[in-house]
């Protein structure tokens, strides 16, 4: 029986996808998998028996993902799976940031006593009236899973859209509309766009990306929309661009002690990914790479080991050897292996930076002995063995 703990309330749909071999415990000490949302686990320490994270959802900067790795834990995420959810309300930040949609919802309701409210609220209108999307300019930074919906679904709304990824995969370009202007420098972006929308995760590389010298190129009275993490904007100076009128609007997901409250920024409380569809369909992706994994050892969609996979198991016995990306990792295996007379049936060796993964499947059972020397060798992370 595999056990799994929830750090986050996960979609039931999801849960419904674990077979019954698999009962959920209420602590993660137990847990052969944890599940999880945006809950912090940078402070977490992490029980043995712990052998796979699946974060059911995109961004993954709530996990400690190296030292996960450097514990031999598979640290899974759901691309795509919420894209969805997030592009709508992408959509939405850019009509309320357009149209004074919440000033006049705001209106009716502070009127709602009004006999005359009819008449008046035609005259209180113009107080409230905005600009169209249509022939606007939409930089969209980040041409990923999000990035390209939103770029996409911006063109059918009439807006001229530029887009920006220097590290941007085959898929999403093949998924990219024809009718996005490609950029390969950012600074264009915010020198002529009118709304820009950042879709990048939380890197070193990205923190702060829209600071003080971001902020000088942007037009006045530009729309900036963060649904993407808090930190790649730096509060202090996107407070200043509001307070000055620089930045007309700041739309995010995010509420920051700095950020809620100032004029002109639109805070919403992350609620991108809080859809029925998307909470299913991350819960449904994160359960199903948990249990190819525990069951399997087949890695996809991790994000700090190489995807690997060899199919069902059948009636082989699997080895998994999660070790660091360093020479001579499959001859050291391989030999402790011939020494036992033991048989290679299959092997598959990933790597993806500092770490790699080899799976193999054997004829015969694994002895005790054979494991324990595996795991002396250096540089192995962890040995596990599914028959
Ligand atoms: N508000 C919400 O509820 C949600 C927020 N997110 C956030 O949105 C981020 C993006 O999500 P997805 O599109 O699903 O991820 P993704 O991984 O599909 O796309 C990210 C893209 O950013 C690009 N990128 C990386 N560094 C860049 C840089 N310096 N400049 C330009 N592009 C760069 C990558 O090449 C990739 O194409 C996530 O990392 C997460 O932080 C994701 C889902 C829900
Ligand atoms: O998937 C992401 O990166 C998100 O930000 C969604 O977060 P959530 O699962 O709604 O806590």
């Amino acid at each position: 029986m595999y056990k799994y703990h929830n750090l986050n309330p996960i979609s039931k749909v999801g849960l419904d996808e674990f077979t019954k071999d698999y009962a959920p415990v209420s602590t993660p000490e137990t847990a052969d998998a944890i599940l999880v949302r945006s809950a912090a686990m940078h402070e977490m320490e992490f029980a043995t028996d712990l052998k796979a994270i699946a974060r059911a959802g995109a961004g993954v900067n709530n996990i400690p993902l190296e030292k996960c790795a450097e514990q031999g834990i598979v640290v899974f995420n759901t691309p795509g799976a919420n894209a969805n959810g997030v592009k709508e309300l992408v959509i939405a930040g850019m009509l309320l940031a357009s149209r004074d949609i919440i000033g006049g919802i705001n209106w009716v309701q502070e009127n709602e006593e009004d006999g005359n409210i009819a008449k008046d609220a035609e005259k209180a209108k113009k107080a409230f009236a905005g600009q169209e999307l249509q022939g606007k300019k939409l930089g969209v930074i980040g041409l990923g899973a999000i990035g390209v919906l939103v770029a996409n679904a911006a063109t059918h709304l009439g807006m001229d859209v530029y887009g920006y990824d220097p590290y941007v995969s085959v898929d999403s370009a093949w998924r990219l509309s024809r009718s996005i202007h490609h950029t390969t420098n950012v600074d264009e972006i915010y020198e002529n766009c009118d709304y820009i929308t950042v879709h990048v995760p939380a890197l070193d590389s990205t923190k702060g990306m829209i600071g003080k010298d971001a902020l000088s190129l942007m037009k006045e009275g530009v729309i900036v929309l963060n649904f993407a993490r808090d930190v790649l904007v730096d509060s202090e100076a996107m407070v200043d661009a509001l307070v000055a009128g620089k930045v007309k609007h700041y739309v995010t997901d995010f509420p920051t002690p700095e950020i809620a409250g100032v004029k002109g920024a639109i805070v919403i409380p992350h609620l991108g990914a809080s859809t029925e569809e998307s909470e299913d369909n991350c819960a449904k992706m994160a359960v199903k790479e948990v249990m190819d994994y525990l069951e399997n050892g087949n890695i996809r969609h991790s994000v700090n080991y190489p995807d690997c996979d060899m199919g069902l198991r059948g009636d082989k016995t699997r080895i998994l050897v999660l070790h660091h990306n360093v020479p001579n990792m499959i001859g050291q295996i391989s030999a402790v292996l011939a020494k036992d007379n033991m048989n290679i049936a299959d092997l598959t060796n990933k790597s993806k930076g500092k770490y790699a993964y080899t799976m193999i499947d054997v004829d015969s059972e694994v002895q005790e002995g054979v494991v324990e020397e595996l795991k002396q060798i250096g540089e192995v992370l962890r040995v596990r063995v599914i028959c």
